[in-house]
């Protein structure tokens, strides 16, 4: 569900080494005792605990996933478009699983002990052998779940065992069954004309010749095709499908009932995965199928009944594998009390209920809901954020998905949002699965794009019918409290997965910092045009009429630059990508396979670069809303920065009221007598540069000369001349400054948030009551979004820009430097110390704003900014040297006793 401002966080290096030390030592102790299946459980149980312990204050781990397909949306911000991936750190669990299925081999291919380890040869655990490598690229392969999965799940090596790598927290909380209206056909929530043309369907016209170069393989398509399809009925709830309890297991008991199944049954370990996966969660959800959800459901369901009946039904069909299998299982839950042989109520799910199953690519259901476009959707996160404020309580369920136009329609990419929270239909039962047996995808039915549930594969009688959400989250909470219970072999261990953070950013952090947008933006104010270069780059990437259509052009030409950006980025991701996950190996392992790691950086490049269209087209989204309700014609809305002329600029800066040297002025008189003040008064309107030829240059000569008179004035620790004469320097190396034109601010209609938007606990504290919000768009509001196009969990992104602005983009107040209180504080340090810390930001961290807690102070909503920073991004060019020199060299006039 697409929840507020989970801020990005680090996912704690130390805490995942841990954890890795954590796997290291079982796999060597295991290696160690493996002729003992006792110790092995012993070991098992006590690192259980560790890893436990560690999980309280780590994230799971998880791998990187399927492109392509739709996913439910947990977060507002940062959501991977086609796909969701690791940041990184599962790089690790290839090698621990590698370690783990070494030792499994050991201990399962051979009854006897001293084979094992004399097989082993006294080889280093580091050792490199062909096998070794096969199974990690055979591991690998199946982390990749989008291809490996879609042919057919045929990873699976005989080897490959994955033990307990995550667990259910104690603490999990459970799914509240919520009733929902059922509904037949999608329900338009706002702007209905303009929803229902976001989701209609608009073949290119030569479609058909496209679709067959793409499936010939004569042409590759970087976008892809509407997918359309012949409008089928959907399955029928109560007959071909039903919604019942589901329960699951956790990886942990996954891998514990492989380690309890008996090793005289001669079954390859894929059989005895499937066992579990088909046999022995089939049976569970038919065992627990009497549960209604109101109030009779129990939390866990154990294990023993399960196996029991399939044990009894063995004994039927006189299958003797199974019945050793199911035998050896119950032996185990018998002499290993302290195991927790027990499933977990997932809430209400569906199973297929028709004798004979499905086929594959059969059409399920439609994912109904009612739909909103991407404007109100985030007005309600952000409501719902408001009212959650402070709670630590984990997110509710969530039910929404986005509908994304495909980048080859006509029209072009676009997306809106499904919400199945209240008004749905079956389809919003159906869970989670990292190795699902249907997939959510965008097709054309009728001239309408629909978010269908498809099966990928056969489904049996009695099957759960699940998806992969691909969903994400960029809360580290959430995501470790999603634990998911698919219990298929390939489990990722959470059903969310993590964003946002580390070598993702990298490209983004380098290329397209602050300053870099402004530069963009300032580029696209001043053409307010688009060029037919502009269209050709949108349009390679997807984005026509349907995104930009009735745009003014400078947020068209804005976009375009994006675009470039966003390419860019494409290209050099994945190197980044690659050399954080190689680094981050390194540190434990000497066996790499560089190629795997290569093509693993690209995938998740690629999703990095479709969240980042996304994350476009929400903003385009949103600020075409507020364009909308502020001048009527989104057309109508003027850019937002304007460069100053010279003359403005000597106004702003020189003459007139409340410029900046009438601003030092009056801020400097309780600390001068009148008659210097005076005096300092006429040689300033003296030295007016308006009149002169080059009165950018002539500006630049009088702040010059005014900085050194300012410089040889008496200061206190009060009125620090010294320092506002540094700030006057700064000004006069500064060539260009920019005009915020502000928008009227509006407050946009009620958004309604219900109970069950805000999760059980949450809605308890509120009285359990429906709340309204009402959004109001402040001034900047647009300028502030288009800058921060990127996230979609800023409430005020007007504000955040003027946040990270103080002092690389506007320069402090001149009031600054000269106390209006009688109070020394700590604040009104201006030594060495600050001068230094000033200038590493100008020099090395140009684009981040100043300390906090210093002497500066600034404007909260500047009207105009500009920064020698910014003259060398906007000129491609190094900062002023001579600015830089005369800071570094210019005497001490002053120092207080603090500054030192
Ligand atoms: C779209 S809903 C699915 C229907 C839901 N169980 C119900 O009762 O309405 C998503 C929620 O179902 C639960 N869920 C779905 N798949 C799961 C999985 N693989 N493991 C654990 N919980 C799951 C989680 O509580 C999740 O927030």
């Amino acid at each position: 569900m697409c929840r507020d401002a989970i801020k990005v966080k680090n996912r704690g290096a130390g805490d995942m080494n841990h954890i890795t030390t954590l796997f290291l030592q079982l796999a060597s102790r295991l290696e160690e005792s493996s002729k003992f299946s006792y110790e092995r459980d012993e070991l098992m149980k006590s690192w259980k605990d560790d890893l436990s312990a560690a999980l309280d204050s780590a994230p799971m781990k998880h791998k990187k996933k399927a492109t392509g397909k739709k996913y439910m949306n947990r977060s507002n911000g940062n959501i991977p478009a086609n796909g969701s991936f690791d940041y990184g750190e599962y790089a690790s669990d290839q090698e621990i699983k590698k370690r783990i299925s070494k030792l499994n081999r050991k201990s399962m291919d051979s009854g006897s002990e001293t084979d094992d380890r004399s097989s082993e040869g006294g080889r280093s655990s580091s050792d490199s052998t062909a096998s070794d490598t096969e199974s990690d690229l055979d591991f690998r392969s199946e982390g990749r779940t989008g291809e490996s999965r879609g042919d057919g799940y045929s990873m699976t090596d005989e080897d490959e065992r994955e033990w307990g790598a995550r667990m259910t927290k104690v603490s999990l909380v459970p799914p509240v069954t919520r009733k929902y209206e059922v509904i037949d056909q999608y329900l338009i929530v706002a702007d209905e004309e303009d929803v229902q043309r976001k989701m209609s369907v608009s073949l290119p016209d030569d479609y058909a010749e496209k679709l067959d170069a793409q499936k010939n393989g004569t042409e590759e398509l970087d976008m892809e095709l509407p997918e359309v399809k012949g409008y089928k009925p959907r399955k029928q709830l109560g007959d071909e499908v039903i919604e019942q309890e589901v329960y699951g297991i956790d990886p942990y008991t996954h891998n514990l009932l492989l380690d309890s199944m008996p090793e005289e049954v001669d079954w390859p370990l894929l059989k005895k995965h499937m066992f579990i996966e088909d046999v022995l969660l089939c049976t569970l959800n038919k065992q627990v199928r009497h549960f209604t959800g109101a109030g009779n459901t129990p939390m866990t369901y154990p294990i023993l009944p399960v196996v029991e009946e399939i044990e009894q039904a063995a004994v039927k069909d006189c299958d003797i594998r199974t019945m050793k299998i199911c035998r050896g299982i119950l032996r185990a839950i018998d002499s290993r009390p302290d195991d927790k042989y027990v499933s977990y109520r997932k809430g209400l799910g569906v199973v297929c209920n028709k004798e004979g199953g499905f086929r594959d690519d059969d059409f399920v259901v439609e994912f109904l809901g009612e739909v909103y476009p991407a404007w109100k959707w985030f007005e309600k996160q952000d409501g719902i954020r408001l009212l959650q404020k402070d709670s630590k309580e984990p997110a509710p369920e969530f039910y929404n998905i986005y509908l994304e136009r495909p980048k080859g329609d006509a029209d072009g990419y676009d997306l809106v949002v499904v919400d199945a929270m209240h008004k749905a239909n079956y389809a919003s039962r159906i869970c989670h699965s990292c190795k699902p047996n249907c997939e959510a995808k965008v097709t054309a039915v009728d001239g309408q794009y629909q978010i269908g549930i498809y099966t990928v594969r056969e489904i049996q009688h009695g099957e759960e019918i699940t998806f992969d959400y691909n969903s994400v989250t960029e809360s580290k909470e959430e995501y470790e409290a999603s634990v998911c219970l698919c219990g298929s072999q390939v489990c990722r261990g959470s059903y969310l997965n993590l964003t946002g953070e580390g070598a993702f950013q990298k490209v983004l952090k380098e290329w397209h910092g602050l300053l870099d947008r402004y530069y963009l933006m300032l580029r696209a104010c001043e053409l307010n045009s688009v060029s037919e270069e502009d269209y050709l780059d949108l349009g390679r990437a997807g984005l026509g009429s349907c995104l930009l259509g009735g745009l003014p052009d400078w947020v068209v030409s804005y976009s375009a630059r994006l675009v470039r950006f966003i390419n860019l980025e494409r290209t050099k991701l994945p190197e980044e990508i690659l050399r954080h996950n190689l680094e981050e190996k390194r540190k434990y392992f000497a066996d790499i396979c560089l190629e795997v790691e290569r093509s693993d950086a690209e995938v998740q490049a690629e999703g990095v670069y479709n969240q980042r269209l996304q994350n476009l087209a929400v903003t385009l989204d949103k600020v075409r809303y507020v364009m909308r309700c502020i001048f009527g014609d989104p057309k109508q809305a003027p850019p937002p920065l304007e460069k100053l002329t010279p003359e403005e600029t000597v106004s702003l800066l020189w003459k007139g009221d409340g410029s900046l040297v009438d601003e030092l002025l009056q801020c400097m008189s309780p600390y001068m007598d009148a008659d210097t003040l005076n005096d300092l008064r006429s040689k300033v309107r003296a030295r007016d540069p308006s009149d002169s030829d080059d009165i950018q240059k002539a500006l630049q000569k009088s702040l010059l000369w005014l900085r050194d008179e300012v410089r040889s004035l008496p200061c206190t620790y009060k009125c620090r001349h010294d320092a506002a004469a540094d700030l006057i320097h700064v000004y006069a190396y500064t060539k260009s400054f920019f005009r915020v034109r502000e928008y009227d601010a509006f407050t946009s209609p009620p958004v309604h948030i219900s109970p069950l938007d805000l999760g059980p606990k949450c809605a308890d504290k509120l009285g359990g009551l429906p709340h309204k919000y009402q959004k109001t768009y402040g001034g900047n509001y647009c300028m502030g979004q288009l800058i921060f196009w990127h996230i979609q969990t800023n409430t005020e992104p007007d504000f955040t820009v003027a946040k990270a602005s103080k002092g690389c983009l506007s320069l402090p107040e001149i009031g600054s430097f000269y106390a209006k209180v009688q109070k020394l504080s700590q604040q009104r340090i201006y030594g060495p110390k600050t001068v230094k810390m000033m200038l590493e930001r100008m020099e090395k961290y140009p684009q981040k704003p100043w300390p906090k807690d210093q002497i500066w102070s600034f404007k909260n909503s500047p009207k105009v900014f500009g920064s020698p920073m910014l003259d060398a991004v906007l000129n491609k060019a190094p900062l002023d040297r001579e600015m830089v020199h005369w800071l570094k060299h210019r005497p001490t006039v002053y120092q207080a006793m603090w500054d030192r």
